[in-house]
């Protein structure tokens, strides 16, 4: 600006001008001191002149470099600009900052150094700016592709993130239609009709599609599009956000639908259907193929839903080794195997010709590894191109073999599961379980049917003497040895079950009583075989009970139960054999069942009572001793015979208590007997065997010794042979601290049973009991008189006293004293008798025979 300076209100008009100016305008001296505060500088700070005039630059904008910006121009010329245009903070008096545009001047007035500085208000530029750079951010700095496209669908923006996303710049993408840009080979076209149809009803929509990159990379997006109209409401343009979802899509859709279904308990089969789809799904160009390493490192195929049948029938069952194919190679060495032209790949000389006819060249498989390292199978990618795996698919098959490696982990803990459940764990038989449920479905289909079925009971003989002397680890495998000889004479329809111990069951459908006797044959001539089991030839055999359907029984229980009724009479009739369930067996197991209840009941309410019958000394006819015999007399059975009810005690396990209550009952009559000046010198009572397999015996003999004041020698306890000849370790340590504590020990019935006459040198006894058969032929069989007199010179010769058992004439009394028999017992003497008879005896017939 010139003015005249002749002009004589110049000053004014310059003055009027610089107040008047829009934008604010302060001029400072050499000192940076305000001199010139015009009033859009006071409507700027908010603050009036009077207030700054003669201040300090500073103190207006404490934040701006001004003092340095002047002070560093030394040298310009006429009102040099020394500031290009800036932009400060200005802070108004009332607190509020607003945003200002400055420029400096530097003027000469007389000699002196002025600064002028004109600010302007940019408050709103600076907002709109940074709003803008703030869109420009959010708009290029994220992850999702934005496009904007006309009115005519054709792009005309797009953001970094779709350069970054699908590869393409703005200016290669400018003009195109997305959907063409970013369609390939398995683009779903429904998806892009779906879309298109949107876009002409001017709507807005989303949609999930799998588009390919600049590369030609396939990339699953999820597509937000929303039309953006004029004021007159005309489509103006569409706004299209995308998200990459691939990965998404692999992991959570992916992972999301195979765990939901094996939340849901699908098979196996399903589970890798299932992840099949979804990969070919995701990632088209694939064909995927999930197989699984058994036990035997075979290959078995799962899945492969895009693979022909006969595909999966030639890898079945193929080993796995390094040569065979990507798969049998993959298991084998545990790592990728990728062929990318099984044409000439080596490994792929032997199954080519199954997949080039289907146009799958290229392969990769991946062994599906178990938490510890365990190939447990191969996940396999087929491709129609030669290709080379790449990061997409790579990723696609780490998700996938985590889900195959879970549910075949899964699956193969279900069928541990399964098999603890529902399997014998020594034998890999079903177990009672599964037995009775495998029997019932087979009962089910023999009723319809109008088919007969048999149930056998095998029971192996003595197999708890060859678990208690031959040890555990022998018992074990003799019983998995059994379990392979009874499967060897079955058919495959037939069930065959470990119920425990040494019990197993066979189910035969379609069996009537006639086969189910030839099975039972077979089965006890392949179970009496020897077995060598740790250099040790063992002799087994077994009892088998059979029940037919329907003729014993409805339903398994039943038909269970009826064959090992069966099976304890095999038992009973001496093992070895097999036993038909029959009614009168049924009959008799009942009424035993009733009478073991009632002997409960008499132990328990001292029912029973002991009779005792006089043991007499041949040469001077005086009273040996007497033995203590049990009886039984039920208010409605009557009286139960011994022979009975001590069988029963043994076989219910009562006869332990059988056997202490003896024990008391004649001592403590002993000692009534003492205590009342009768001379009975000695109390017989009788034992079985399983009373010395109780270690405490000793025990408790001495106690009850002691408790009735009666020493050891006015006890004998009768035994059979078979105690003796049981020779387990508890029997004889029992025997030889009975003997020791001074008790008398006699074979009771001897001569019957093995007479080995070992033991007899070997063992503490003091009395043998000549069986009451031999004195019973005595009259009419030599054999009987040469045994009799040979059992009474083996008692001479080992010192043993000879008790003739059953001596009911006067006849085999003569013999037997005559042969030197010391002592004699039978009804010709006297029967056995309660107390009161026995007193009664004693004072009379025995006084008699005394005198
Ligand atoms: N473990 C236990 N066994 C016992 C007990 N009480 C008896 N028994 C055993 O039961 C079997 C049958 O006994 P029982 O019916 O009492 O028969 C005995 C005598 O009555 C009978 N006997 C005696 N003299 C004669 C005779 O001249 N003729 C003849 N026909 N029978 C006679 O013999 C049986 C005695 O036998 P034994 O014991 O072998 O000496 C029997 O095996 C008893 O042992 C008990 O408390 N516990």
């Amino acid at each position: 600006m010139y003015i005249e300076s002749s002009y004589p209100n110049a000053q004014e008009i310059l003055a009027q001008t610089l107040e008047q100016a829009g934008d604010g305008v302060v001029i400072v001296d050499a000192n940076h001191c305000i001199t010139l505060f015009n009033k859009a500088a006071e409507t700027l700070w908010g603050r009036c002149r009077d207030e700054v005039l003669g201040q300090h630059i500073g103190q207006l904008m404490p934040f701006a470099p001004l003092s340095k910006l002047i002070a560093s121009d030394g040298t310009g010329g006429s009102n040099p600009v020394v500031g290009s245009s800036m932009e400060v903070t200005i802070e108004r008096r009332d607190g509020a900052t607003l945003c200002g545009a400055l420029s400096v001047s530097k003027l000469r007035v007389e000699g002196a150094v002025f600064h002028a500085i004109f600010i302007r208000d940019v408050t709103e530029e600076a907002r709109r700016r940074e709003e803008l750079r703030l869109l420009s951010l959010g708009a290029n700095e994220t992850a999702n592709a934005v496009v904007i496209t006309g009115a005519d669908s054709r792009i005309i923006y797009v953001n970094a993130g779709f350069t970054r996303m699908l590869g393409y710049e703005l200016a290669e993408a400018r003009g195109k239609i997305p959907s063409q840009l970013l369609s390939g080979q398995h683009t779903d076209p429904q998806v892009i009709e779906y879309a298109k149809s949107h876009v002409a009803l001017q709507q807005d929509f989303h949609v999930e599609i799998l588009v390919y990159d600049k590369q030609n990379r396939p990339l699953w997006i999820s597509a937000m599009i929303n039309p953006v109209f004029n004021d007159a409401g005309q489509l103006q343009n569409m706004v299209a956000v995308y998200a990459n979802i691939t990965h998404t899509k692999m992991h959570e859709v992916l992972q999301h639908k195979v765990l939901n279904a094996m939340v849901r308990e699908a098979p196996l089969l399903e589970v890798a259907e299932l992840i099949c789809r979804e990969v070919e799904h995701i990632a088209p160009d694939v064909v995927v193929s999930i197989l699984r390493v058994d036990a035997e490192d075979r290959l078995r195929p799962l899945a492969a839903p895009s693979l022909p049948d006969p595909i999966a029938q030639a890898i079945d069952g193929l080993a796995i080794g390094p040569d065979v194919g990507a798969c049998g190679s993959a298991a084998y060495w545990g790592e990728q195997v990728v062929a990318t032209d099984i044409t000439t790949d080596p490994r792929w000389a032997l199954h080519k010709h199954l997949f080039l006819p289907l146009g799958l060249v290229a392969c990769w498989s991946n062994p599906i590894k178990a938490s510890d390292g365990r190939v447990l199978g191969t996940l396999a990618f087929y491709y129609r191109a030669h290709r080379e795996p790449d990061a997409f698919l790579e990723r696609l098959s780490v998700v996938c073999e985590h889900l195959c490696a879970l549910a075949l982990e899964r699956d193969e803990a279900r069928v541990n599961i399964r098999k603890l459940a529902f399997y014998d764990v020594l034998t890999g038989l079903p177990n009672r379980r599964r037995l009775y449920a495998k029997a019932t479905q087979a009962i089910e289909e023999v009723m319809r049917s109008g088919a007969p079925l048999a149930v056998l009971f095998v029971d192996l003989d003595r197999f708890k003497q060859v678990n208690d002397s031959l040890g555990h680890a022998v018992g074990d495998e003799l019983l998995c040895e059994t379990a392979l000889r009874i499967k060897a004479q079955l058919r495959e329809c037939d069930i065959v079950g470990r119920l425990s111990g040494d019990e197993f069951v066979i189910v035969a459908p379609d069996c009537n009583s006639h086969q189910a006797a030839e099975i039972a044959e077979r089965l006890l001539a392949g179970l009496s075989r020897p077995i060598v089991i740790g250099g040790v030839k063992l002799r087994s055999s077994a009892s088998i009970g059979i029940s037919l359907y329907p003729d014993s029984g409805h339903h398994i229980e039943q038909l269970l139960q009826h064959a090992d009724m069966a099976m304890y009479q095999a038992k009973m009739a001496g093992r070895h054999r097999c036993c038909f369930f029959s009614a009168e067996m049924d009959r008799q197991v009942q009424e035993r069942q009733a009478l073991e209840l009632a002997l409960r009941e008499a132990l328990e309410q001292k029912q029973l009572q002991l009779h005792y019958q006089p043991q007499v000394r041949l040469g001077d006819s005086r009273l040996y001793g007497v033995e203590a015999l049990a009886r039984w007399h039920h208010p409605q059975l009557g009286d139960v015979s011994p022979a009975r009810f001590v069988p029963l005690a043994e076989e219910c396990g009562l006869v332990m208590e059988l056997g202490h209550w003896a024990l008391h009952e004649a001592c403590r009559q002993l000692a009534e007997w003492r205590r009342r000046g009768l001379a009975i010198p000695a109390v017989s009572v009788n034992l079985s065997p399983k009373n010395f397999h109780h270690l405490g015996l000793p025990r408790l003999i001495a106690d009850i010794l002691r408790q009735h004041g009666l020493s050891p020698t006015d006890l004998t306890l009768e035994m059979t042979e078979s105690v003796l000849m049981d020779g387990s370790p508890e029997t004889l340590s029992t025997i030889s601290a009975l003997h020791e504590q001074g008790v008398r020990l006699s074979i009771d019935d001897f001569g019957t049973g093995y007479s080995s006459l070992g033991y007899l040198h070997r063992l503490p006894v003091d009395e043998l009991k000549l069986d009451k058969r031999f004195v019973h032929d005595l009259d009419n069989d030599e054999a009987a008189r040469a045994l009799t007199h040979a059992i009474i010179r083996i008692g001479e010769s080992l010192h043993l006293t000879v008790v003739a058992e059953g001596v009911e004439s006067e006849t085999q009394r003569c013999f037997l004293a005559k042969s030197g028999c010391q002592v004699a017992q039978g009804y010709l003497f006297a029967r056995p008798m309660p107390v009161e008879a026995l007193e009664r005896w004693m004072t009379t017939t025995l006084a008699c025979a005394s005198t």
